[in-house]
């Protein structure tokens, strides 16, 4: 499997970062992604692997739909711009990201509102604070936004016991907003510790973080909540692990986070995984030899890469060779 490393631009910052890099394997039944952000250890970047593995040597598993609905997705933007990203999405949900450090919950509130006049009062909304609030903040901030109409909040506080807290308190106050768990799941050592806890409404599922698209449906069998899927910022083809993730479950009741090829300058695909009137296609991609060419990384990009993906594999039993990755 000879690796690719790629690096392109976003169109804005997103989580802290301009651009995306990561690394494109071609196995013996496709492509594959591997894009752990630059932060996470050795460790934690193993379970990405898995997941590239999986879509390097297996075929995905039997989708049960053709098209899966997706989420606009509205990075920390002023009101107009994050109303322009929406209307220009086609997409009847969006998220919206909140709680972004150096930004008040003016700042929050001013983008949902925003967000909700394009979308009238039909269209969903989800808010996500990647764990930005305390107990206090969040459950002052999700009182505050929840008139605008929230669909749920995505990790609004950072651990599990301030998610347990927080939906008691909601609940107490009488304040209908569901409470979905991204980080407390991905990040986890014990990802089923959330139902345990009583913490959380709504699943996020992320097919590289989880370590595959199989895990992810033995996860979503037993964590026995509604799932939401939701990408890692890749390209089309870490994209595509998500579309086979969410047109493989059993039951699919809201839209899906894989519109963020649209956050991305440029893409490895001849058509690049975008969403159309709100939903993807369940669709194979051709990877473009040209476009590989456009979005290679530089040397020292590429050596940093390589050695990382070198470190990570040794940690699998279960890959191929070390040589193999030259
Ligand atoms: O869920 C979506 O609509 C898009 C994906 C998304 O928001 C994220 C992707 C990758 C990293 C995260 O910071 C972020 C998230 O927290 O969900
Ligand atoms: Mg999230």
């Amino acid at each position: 499997m000879r690796p690719h490393v790629f690096d392109i631009p976003l169109t804005t910052r997103f989580r802290g970062i301009t651009r995306r890099q990561g690394i494109l394997l071609e196995g013996p039944r496709g492509w594959a992604e591997w894009s752990p952000f630059p932060e996470y250890d050795d460790i934690e970047s193993a379970s990405w692997l898995c997941a590239a593995l999986e879509a390097a040597t297996t075929d995905w598993p039997r989708a049960l739909r053709d098209e899966v609905p997706v989420n606009a997705i509205v990075p920390a933007l002023p009101p107009a711009a994050a109303a322009a990203r929406v209307r220009a999405s086609g997409c009847s949900t969006a998220k919206v990201k909140v709680a972004e450090r150096g930004e008040t919950l003016e700042d929050d509130i001013a983008r949902v509102a925003a967000v909700r006049e394009v979308l009238g009062k039909d269209g969903r909304i989800r808010v996500d604070a990647n764990g930005g609030w305390d107990l206090q903040q969040a459950a002052t901030a999700i009182a505050e936004l929840a008139p605008f109409g929230l669909e749920y909040a995505e990790q609004p506080c950072q651990d599990v016991e301030s998610l347990a807290a927080l939906r008691r308190v909601l609940s107490a106050r009488g304040i209908a907003v569901p409470i979905a768990a991204d980080e407390s799941i991905r990040r986890a050592g014990d990802p089923l510790r959330v139902r345990d806890a009583g913490a959380a409404d709504i699943a996020i599922l992320k097919v590289q973080p989880l370590g595959g698209v199989r895990r992810c449906l033995e996860l979503a069998e037993v964590l026995g909540m509604p799932v939401v899927v939701s990408s890692a910022l890749e390209t089309s083809v870490g994209l595509r692990a998500g579309v086979a993730l969410a047109a493989a479950l059993p039951s699919l009741d809201h839209a899906c986070g894989l519109e963020t090829g649209s956050l991305l300058l440029d893409d490895v695909t001849t058509v690049p995984l975008r969403a159309r009137h709100g939903r993807l296609p369940v669709e194979d991609f051709v990877v473009d030899p040209e476009a590989l060419l456009r979005t290679r990384a530089d040397d020292d990009v590429a050596l940093w890469w390589l050695e990382r993906l070198r470190r990570v594999a040794a940690l699998l039993p279960q890959w191929p060779s070390t040589k193999d990755l030259t």
